[in-house]
């Protein structure tokens, strides 16, 4: 008789994301079903980039688009169909009243005046990386409006500063696509079966480990940097860790999420306040960072607690492992002491 080995079957374990956010919804502030929606339209908009980034080279739509975005950076086509794919699935969504996105100078006003919630996108990271085949994300972050509701959303709901938000996450487009998100409790990760069209949890609880052994920097900048994060980086050789940078924030960052590690965008003198966004990319990563066990600073503040001032600012990043930021901190404080006294 032939005997069935269940195990041997080839199928999706775990629940969908769906099923799963259905089941988690008395837990998420407010519990009314919106912010529910609003994560599988994020989880939504996750699959439609995801096949534009799959057939990308098939169809055109690699390569620069020949425009300059907010930052004064060179957009490239999957970055302008990223952003167009994402506000349209947010539009059609209805749960959010307005948007920020890295490649709109302006706050978009979705028309769905009722929508509870602000979303703040980085509709794909790792520009650099589009054409090369090597992986590159999307990072979200959401707010409960503090305008009225039913009446124009305006900038206070925006600059509410990292604490606010209630929910934060990324898409990974990597050798598999995988959704992470917090809502405050906690880290969860899902992972997109392709023939599915499904995310299924896949890390139900994911912790940063506390002490890890990779850096993760672009050391083309060495002479640029800080005497601090040069002594930082050097004790790290010293410790035989090591150096791995893929150039996209959230791919980076996923990795030393799993394995311990920390990221490094310092400041430098062409770029004084740092290259990344604060409101798309830092806060929602740093929120993610602390729920998972780890730490996220500017420098001398976590950057949780940074006060927002402008809708496209621009942050330096110490991200990862709680014991390796600290580190770091400890580092950056020193020098910055002696340079005041
Ligand atoms: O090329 P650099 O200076 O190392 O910068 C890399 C960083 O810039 C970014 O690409 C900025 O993000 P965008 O691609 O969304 O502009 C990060 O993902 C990455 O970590
Ligand atoms: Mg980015
Ligand atoms: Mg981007």
């Amino acid at each position: 008789m032939t005997v069935l080995n269940e195990n041997a079957i080839a199928s999706p374990v775990g629940i969908t994301l769906d099923r799963y956010i259905k089941r988690k919804q008395s837990e998420f502030p407010f519990a009314s079903g919106e912010l529910s929606q609003l994560l599988r339209d994020i989880a939504l908009a996750g699959k439609i980039i995801n096949r534009e980034v799959n057939r990308a080279g098939l169809i055109d739509i690699t390569g620069a688009f020949g425009n300059q975005n907010v930052q004064g950076e060179q957009q490239q086509k999957l970055d302008v169909v990223a952003n167009i794919r994402f506000i349209r699935a947010l539009k059609n969504g209805g749960e959010a009243c307005a948007i920020i996105s890295e490649e709109t100078d302006e706050i978009i006003l979705t028309g769905n005046e009722h929508g509870k919630y602000i979303v703040a996108i980085d509709p794909l990271d790792g520009s650099s990386n589009i054409d090369v085949n090597v992986s590159i994300g999307t990072i979200f972050s959401i707010y409960r409006r503090v305008s009225p509701i039913g009446e124009a959303p305006v900038m206070e709901d925006f600059l509410q500063g990292g604490r606010k938000q209630v929910a934060a996450g990324y898409i990974l487009y990597g050798s598999s696509t995988m959704m992470v998100y917090t809502t405050g409790h906690g880290v969860v990760g899902f992972t997109y079966e392709n023939s599915l069209g499904e995310f299924f949890l896949s890390h139900p609880d994911l912790k940063i480990p506390k002490q890890g052994s990779i850096f993760s920097c672009n050391e083309g900048y060495w002479y640029q940097y800080a005497e601090c994060v040069r002594l930082y980086l050097d004790q790290c050789k010293r410790q035989g860790y090591s150096g791995r940078y893929i150039g996209s924030l959230v791919a980076d960052f996923h990795r030393n999420l799993l394995k311990g590690g920390i990221y490094l965008y310092p400041a430098l003198p062409t770029q004084p306040e740092g290259k990344l966004r604060l409101l798309y990319e830092c806060y929602p990563l740093a929120f993610l960072v602390e729920q998972a066990g780890g730490r996220a600073i500017n420098g001398s503040q976590a950057i949780l607690d940074v006060i927002p001032t402008s809708l496209h600012q621009r942050s330096p990043l110490f991200i990862g492992s709680d014991v390796m930021v600290k580190e770091m901190e400890r580092q950056y404080l020193m020098e910055n002491q002696f340079r005041h006294q």
